[in-house]
């Protein structure tokens, strides 16, 4: 059976697999071992007792830790493929338990993924608890794993500062953020037009330069590479932009 990974390459983690791209193949004991070494990039691992089997395989070895696992057990599970010459363990954290990913994680320094199941509704909460990765039923919809995609990047550009090593990856990071600003950039603009229907006097001729630099001075604390001198402008374009929009939208409130 394959699983698919989102591809995740936020934070220090790293990209565990490809979304749609490489094969990976869960092992049970009904499974010919030797039959497994060939498309496979991976093999995933659900009972804690088939480690060693799967560690001779060669094969990164995603080790998901069963329901009733204790931490203790599941990492000794990872050691244990360690010993047997493969140390190239991935936990995964099918629960899930949020808190219980983020201590393994801490405790075996190992890249721990989540698995989602058929459902992203968690996928923005594991990559903010440290996910490096994110796993989704072969069977998911395509809505689902689009959505579990678009939380990953979008909260793992706000919540995981990330540090890239070469072009590419730089700006790979530059792109999931300019994806997190467009989304917050259009939620101001909808935001900043209700509050012309709200105000007595909306759009331009409504204009607070008072409001305005307090929404400066408050993000220069939050942004101080930036500050006050180099969010004005930026901020200034901002509102205006979200002006505009009002305008169009709503020709005779904004300019009332
Ligand atoms: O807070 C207001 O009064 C707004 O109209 C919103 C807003 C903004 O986009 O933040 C826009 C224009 C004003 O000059 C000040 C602020």
């Amino acid at each position: 059976m394959s699983v698919r990974i989102a591809d995740l390459t936020i934070g220090e983690g790293r990209p565990v697999a490809v979304l749609g791209g490489p094969l990976l193949v869960e092992l049970s004991p009904s499974v010919e071992l030797d039959a497994l070494a060939g498309p496979a990039v991976a093999v995933v691992v659900d009972d804690l007792a088939l480690v060693r089997a799967a560690a001779r395989l060669a094969l990164p070895v995603i080790l998901r830790r069963p329901r009733e696992a204790s931490l203790m057990e599941w990492l000794t599970a990872a050691d244990r493929c360690e010993a047997e010459g493969n140390p190239s363990v991935v936990l995964c954290e099918a629960v899930p338990d949020l808190a219980l990913m983020k201590a393994a994680r801490a405790e075996s320094g190992r890249p721990v993924i989540v698995d989602l199941g058929k459902d992203a509704v968690l996928a923005g909460a594991a990559v903010a608890a440290g996910a490096d990765g994110l796993l989704l039923d072969p069977d998911a919809p395509s809505e689902v794993v689009d959505a579990a995609v678009e939380d990953a990047r979008l909260i793992g550009a706000v919540v995981r500062p990330e540090a890239p090593e070469d072009l590419p990856q730089a700006r790979a990071a530059i792109d999931r953020t300019d994806a997190a600003l467009a989304v917050i950039l259009e939620r101001r603009a909808e935001l900043a037009g209700a509050i012309q229907r709200l105000k007595p006097v909306g759009g331009f001729a409504g204009r607070d330069p008072e409001r305005e630099r307090k929404v400066v001075a408050a993000m220069a604390q939050r942004a101080p590479r930036l500050g006050e001198p180099g969010l004005r402008p930026i901020m200034a374009a901002v509102i205006e932009a979200g002006l505009h929009a009002a305008e169009r939208e709503w020709p005779a409130r904004a300019s009332r």
